[in-house]
């Protein structure tokens, strides 16, 4: 089942255009992956689903997106709903230096949820989700900052779970992380799927492999290839897409 519909989408940044009419729709319960060389658009693309491109001063949106219902980029869109059903991981894993509670509990307080029980059941909740529960339930009062990389990601992770949002945008989220931590979030990609969509940006074929469902492949901007990832993977249709998957430039 599709929950968002992507219809002639392009991007500028000043006069340069960075995505160029794309139209592609993303399956619900999924992992979608977006792939292709440095610079081709793929976080710019990914920022166009929560309208954060909206932060780069002279960016332009033309074309639509439809989540659910909800046309995105209409006029009275409202901002905060769209965040918190469509929630981001960045690459680095940010979390703020206060308490991992405070730091997961973040956007429940930003929504106006002050009640502690409510508030200790849903940081809990995402904890679990997140797959890092059993590490830190003893120490929920310690800054998030001493936590390693991998524990910080998925704190992270966390934080973005506790809004309940329907997709996560998630920028290269192991790109900084060691095999083993990075092994440990690719678990819980799989795992939060069958709550959640994911959109995944990675520069690791391998991990698309390994944990994506549909495939999408961009090259200047340009979505080339979009498809079910093992029959991509099989058998890509374009040549370039091919070259790419098998490493024949990056
Ligand atoms: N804030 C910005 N202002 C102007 N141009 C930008 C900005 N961010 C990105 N670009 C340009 O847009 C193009 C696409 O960049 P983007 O970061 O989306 O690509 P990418 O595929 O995610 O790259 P990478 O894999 O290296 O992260 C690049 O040419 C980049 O230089």
């Amino acid at each position: 089942m599709k929950i968002i519909s992507i219809k002639d989408l392009s991007l500028k940044y000043d006069e340069f255009e960075v995505l160029h009419k794309i139209s592609m729709d993303i399956e619900a319960n999924a992992v979608t992956a977006l792939i292709g060389a440095s610079g081709c658009g793929k976080s710019s693309f990914l920022r166009c689903f929560n309208i954060m491109n909206d932060l780069i001063p002279n960016s332009k949106v033309t074309g639509n997106i439809k989540f659910k219902q909800y046309e995105i980029y209409a006029n009275n869109i409202d901002l905060a709903f769209l965040r918190q059903k469509i929630g981001m991981v960045f690459q680095q894993p940010n979390a703020f230096s206060f308490s991992i509670y405070d730091n997961v509990a973040f956007g429940l307080k930003i929504q106006g949820i002050n009640k502690k029980k409510i508030l200790d059941e849903r940081v809990e909740n995402a904890l679990k989700e997140a797959a890092i529960w059993d590490e830190v339930k003893d120490k929920l009062s310690c800054n998030a900052c001493s936590l390693s990389g991998g524990q910080q990601q998925r704190i992270c992770i966390a934080r973005a779970l506790a809004t309940n949002p329907e997709i996560l945008l998630m920028d290269e989220p192991t790109s900084a992380l060691d095999p083993i931590s990075a092994a440990k979030v690719e678990e819980t990609i799989l795992f939060l799927k069958k709550q959640h969509t994911i959109i995944l940006v990675t520069h690791n074929i391998e991990q698309a492999k390994r944990v994506s469902d549909n495939l999408a492949f961009f090259m200047s901007g340009h979505l080339i290839e979009y498809g079910v990832s093992r029959e991509i993977f099989t058998q890509a249709k374009n040549k370039d897409t091919k070259d790419y998957l098998e490493g024949k430039w990056s």
